[in-house]
């Protein structure tokens, strides 16, 4: 479970998050959603530490994360995992060495016991076999599934996914959420997805958390989703007319 409390971060004078507190559980899919600019991003960096907020406290299992020191945050990093936005694969490198990198980084194993964890992981995401394919020749979909691949190659307690169907079709998005979803639900991983996304705000998530003008403006579920009457976040979920008119069959 991750807690933030009372988090707040400006830009010089541009005030991004104001005051925000929220748990997310292990087990079920947190999303974080939210208009551009809502502070979306800013708020998942300063959960993992790319950003240090100004006031609040970031707690990954009652760990405060916060005031710890570089050295401090590596225990923790090692227990996290990221799906970057468009994926972030080395280009130069292989799948199996994309996927190899923080087992490299981060443990002491042998090539063949890193070898039998990236075999797993790749077939985990439904792509054994492509240990020697370069990041181009790859679609988008599956340089998303090398990076959950990679992104759960340290079996991480605590997983985030930053945009994770951007630039994908409709249908492969599905697979990601639902991939996102199972391995969520497999490993008890506190899983947090930052997206824009409405088929997976419905499809994926059991914990809403939705920002506006960098304030938390409302959290449920994907089911209360569709009944409440807050005009901020009906605007924004139900913002075309397929959407208004999906939400009137609720
Ligand atoms: N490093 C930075 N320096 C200065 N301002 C920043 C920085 N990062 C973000 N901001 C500002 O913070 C605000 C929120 O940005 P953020 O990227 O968190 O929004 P977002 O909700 O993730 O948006 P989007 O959905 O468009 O990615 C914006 O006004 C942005 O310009």
């Amino acid at each position: 479970m991750i807690e933030i409390r009372d988090i707040n971060k400006s830009f010089d004078e541009n005030q991004v998050l104001k005051g925000i507190s929220s748990k997310f559980e292990s087990g079920v899919t947190n999303l974080i959603i939210g208009g551009s600019g809502s502070g979306k991003t800013t708020l998942l960096k300063c959960m993992v530490g790319l950003h240090q907020p100004d006031s609040g406290s970031v707690l990954y299992d009652d760990r405060d994360f916060t005031p710890m020191d570089f050295q401090e945050r590596i225990e923790i990093r090692k227990e996290i995992g990221m799906l970057f936005q468009g994926s972030a694969l080395f280009d130069s490198l292989t799948v199996e060495e994309n996927i190899m990198f923080p087992l490299n980084m981060f443990t002491q194993q042998t090539h063949a016991e890193k070898l039998d964890r990236v075999n797993f992981c790749l077939e985990r995401v439904n792509l054994e076999g492509k240990n020697k394919l370069f990041p181009a020749e790859l679609s988008g979909g599956m340089k998303k599934r090398v990076g959950i691949a990679r992104a759960i190659a340290m079996n991480p307690k605590y997983l985030f996914c930053d945009e994770p169907n951007s630039g994908l079709d409709p249908k492969t998005s599905i697979v990601i959420d639902e991939l996102i979803k199972e391995i969520t639900e497999e490993y008890n991983t506190t899983t947090i997805v930052v997206t824009h996304d409405m088929n997976s705000v419905m499809g994926i998530g059991d914990y809403i958390l939705f920002l506006y003008e960098g304030k938390k403006f409302w959290e449920g579920s994907n089911k209360e989703i569709a009944h409440t009457d807050i005009q901020e976040l009906n605007d924004f979920v139900f913002a075309s007319r397929f959407m208004k008119a999906a939400k009137a069959k609720f």
